[in-house]
């Protein structure tokens, strides 16, 4: 792995009595999405504002490409200061500005740009985030999705390297808030920024993160990768996720992806104690990205909603639905081979393409792929491992086309 970019080290801080982070250690790695996770009161928001240096720790060191931030120069810090940006709740957007206003304001407090300039940039910024035509538009005048938008393209607009995100998603419903995870990350994707993200949001920022952190009690207890976390048998950390977790996905209706692993692990033992044979079947939107250029993020949310509700509605009592992440589904077949798999996929195929998706459907010319995959359980063989088999499944591989 690559050397962190930023490294907290045996970091400390109070407020008064109230010991906040105790030997915090914790590394930010480039060009990747790392989300604090933690209950509330933790010290996420105090965490994330050390790393600019809202807050300054009491001892330990927090490390900038190697170089302990509190030994910079001014000059410096000051271009340390420049990489960062920020999409935090308390800096929501000046409703007495325009959109065009609020997006310039980084641009206007950074750096010393002409006015052509800087207009120039905030347009671009507008085009690249599907905001074009709104610039004079005023904050009152956007829906919740929108508004989070402009602030994205207010914190992007400085070209930052790293990003800092605060609660991102914080009173938003389920559709725009997978919206915002769905945004977040594919310009995270597209600009390839280094990105924080505090969030609560459990399991939906699983899907969108490539490390993640939780803290408890003032001390990081587990840094790892989404997969990692949710195996881990910690108590502590199970209970969180568990106590924080939703029965069901708000979104698709199905079981949170650490449900759907717990399922599988269930259906594995039965294969041992009475040699049931059982299937796994991987649905992948394949084009969600073309349904969000031609109808925005939110349609994007809404099309998968709809398709696994779809989904649901054609499969037996007994299968098993979870999410499994930003585009994908799982379901785990039980007392089926691959060739009843098969079967029971085709016919839901069938199904789904006859009863259309009507949020699609309204773009003409527009096809909705979803590809299919399917395998076999083998006995002892770990989850990742069917997944990755279903995945690449070439012999059974659908296309739902609802066009
Ligand atoms: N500037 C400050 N002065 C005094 N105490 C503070 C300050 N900022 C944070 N705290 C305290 O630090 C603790 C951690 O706060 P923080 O906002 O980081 O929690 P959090 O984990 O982000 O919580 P939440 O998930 O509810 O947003 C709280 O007890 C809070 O009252």
């Amino acid at each position: 792995m690559d050397q962190p970019l930023i490294r907290f080290e045996n970091v400390y801080k109070s407020f008064g009595e109230n010991q906040v982070l105790r030997d915090v250690n914790l590394s930010i790695y480039p060009g990747q999405l790392t989300a604090i996770i933690g209950k509330s009161g933790e010290g996420k928001s105090v965490l994330l504002k050390h790393i600019i240096g809202l807050i300054d720790s009491d001892s330990g060191n927090i490390l900038f490409q190697g170089k302990k931030i509190s030994k910079m120069k001014k000059a410096e810090k000051r271009d340390l200061k420049n990489k960062f940006s920020y999409m935090f709740q308390e800096m929501a957007l000046f409703d007495s500005m325009t959109v065009f206003e609020n997006i310039a304001l980084p641009l206007q407090e950074k750096n010393s740009l002409k006015a052509p300039e800087i207009r120039k940039r905030v347009l671009d910024k507008m085009h690249q985030l599907d905001l074009d035509d709104i610039e004079n538009i005023y904050p009152s005048q956007l829906s919740g999705g929108m508004k989070k938008r402009v602030a994205l393209a207010r914190a992007l607009v400085t070209e930052p390297e790293i990003i800092l995100f605060d609660e991102p998603t914080t009173g938003l419903d389920p559709i725009r808030k997978n919206a915002v995870h769905s945004m977040i990350s594919s310009y995270q994707k597209k600009f390839g920024f280094t990105g924080v993200v505090v969030s609560h949001e459990i399991p939906d920022i699983f899907y969108i993160s490539h490390r993640l952190a939780m803290i408890d009690e003032g001390k990081i207890i587990f840094e790892g990768t989404p997969d990692e976390i949710q195996a881990s048998d910690e108590p502590v950390i199970q209970q969180f996720i568990r106590g924080i977790e939703t029965r069901h996905d708000a979104l698709t209706g199905m079981a949170p992806q650490g449900q759907g692993a717990r399922r599988f692990i269930e259906e594995m033992a039965r294969m041992r104690s009475h040699q049931n044979v059982f299937s796994v079947l991987i649905l992948t939107v394949e084009n969600l990205y073309e349904i969000n250029k031609m109808a925005g993020y939110e349609a994007e949310q809404a099309a998968l909603s709809n398709f696994a509700d779809k989904v649901r509605a054609n499969l037996r009592v007994t299968d098993i639905c979870s999410r499994l992440g930003l585009n994908k589904l799982m379901i785990v077949l039980p007392r089926t081979d691959k060739e009843g798999a098969g079967l029971v996929c085709k016919g839901m195929a069938e199904n789904i393409k006859n009863l259309g998706l009507t949020e699609v459907k309204t773009y003409p010319g527009f096809c909705f792929s979803v590809s299919a995959g399917i395998a076999e359980a083998e006995q002892d063989k770990p989850i990742e491992q069917i997944v990755a088999a279903a995945e690449s499944s070439k012999n059974v591989f659908y296309e739902f086309k609802v066009c």
